[in-house]
């Protein structure tokens, strides 16, 4: 089935966010020299929330950007060391910085109806002769039709790869479907297209095989799931059903299944898992990186974290707005006193 389908490991840097960014750079060591054993093409190395995003808003790294990028970098053998950036999270510098510590693949993430904002870092790490993606997130909320005219946007900026981001883990087999065949009918055939999914409905791997089949070859994938929500891909599980569909790939699954039993799960602070609260994020839309915040709010104030988030995917909240979370929780602790 088409081309061979690129891995982009996100171990480290979505799994940053399960692990409330703390890796040390020991782990990270570790984990680079495992996924780039098993065979994936690119890692990614960042802060969760990409370069800049180690703050009081997203919480601080336990080691710094440059500790990151530079562990991967001297660890991986054979893969590309890739980073994210969020324009305004982060800026160009952070970009220069990332290419000088040996980082080869950028990739620039917006909210699925924003891409105007990429066009400066886009065309920076062109520039630069980075691997340059647009990441278009939370691509459930808008129409296949409008994620297409920002993917065109990314693509005149000079992006080579465009990706279907299912931030929140809430499209179906369809809505992926959908969203890539459009990107495959209309972008150049020289721009390649990429899936990165959450597991929050179950449809990681199914969602993954989907856009494969409609002609996506770069797919986002972590050991063991490691990621926000419910987690990303699980790594080991695509390439077993890879392997049984005959799609061609670069892994090696007992590597990726060692590496993500013996190394990944006793890594894990909470397990990745789909459970009430990560269900909730793609059953009601919701950027699955608040899974933690929320959590952490349902506790502080003695409410249902579901109802937060809930409420949080009626406020039509997108990333990066974190801080709208405790003002939720008080907000329904209210409601619950005066009931
Ligand atoms: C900053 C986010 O964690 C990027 C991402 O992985 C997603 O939107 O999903
Ligand atoms: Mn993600």
């Amino acid at each position: 089935m088409g081309k061979k389908v690129t891995i982009n490991d996100v171990t480290l840097r979505d799994g940053m966010h399960a692990i409330r960014h703390q890796y040390s750079k020991e782990q990270i060591a570790e984990l680079t020299r495992e996924i780039d054993d098993s065979g994936a093409d690119i890692i990614e190395a960042t802060h969760g929330d990409g370069l800049g995003g180690s703050s009081i808003q997203y919480g601080f790294s336990k080691e710094s950007e440059e500790d990151i990028i530079r562990t991967a970098v001297d660890n991986a053998k054979n893969a590309k060391v890739g980073v994210l950036l969020l324009p305004g999270i982060g800026v160009i510098e952070h970009l220069e910085k990332a290419y000088s510590y040996g980082a080869q693949v950028a990739r620039v993430a917006t909210h699925c109806t924003e891409a105007d904002v990429s066009e400066q870092h886009i065309g920076k790490a062109a520039q630069l002769g980075m691997d340059t993606v647009g990441f278009l997130m939370m691509s459930h909320r808008t129409t296949p039709e409008n994620l297409l005219e920002e993917a065109k946007k990314m693509e005149s900026y000079g992006a080579g790869t465009i990706y279907v981001v299912d931030s929140a883990g809430a499209l179906t087999m369809d809505d992926t479907r959908q969203r890539v065949s459009l990107f495959k009918e209309n972008l150049s055939s020289g721009t390649e297209i990429g899936f990165h999914g959450h597991n929050n409905l179950s449809l990681g791997v199914a969602n993954s095989i989907v856009a494969i089949e409609e002609g996506a070859n770069r797919i986002d994938a972590s050991l063991a799931g490691m990621g926000a929500g419910a987690g990303n891909t699980a790594t080991e599980q695509l390439v077993a059903v890879m392997n049984r569909m005959d799609i061609s790939h670069n892994l090696d699954l007992y590597k990726t299944m060692d590496a993500a039993e013996n190394l990944m799960k006793p890594m894990m602070e909470r397990p990745v898992q789909i459970d009430r609260l990560s269900l909730t994020l793609g059953y009601t839309g919701v950027y699955s990186s608040f899974l933690l915040f929320a959590e952490r709010a349902g506790k502080e104030y003695g409410v249902d974290a579901r109802d937060i988030l809930t409420r949080i995917s009626e406020m039509g909240a997108v990333g990066g707005q974190e801080d709208w979370i405790v003002g939720v929780a008080q907000e329904l602790a209210k409601e619950k006193q005066n009931a």
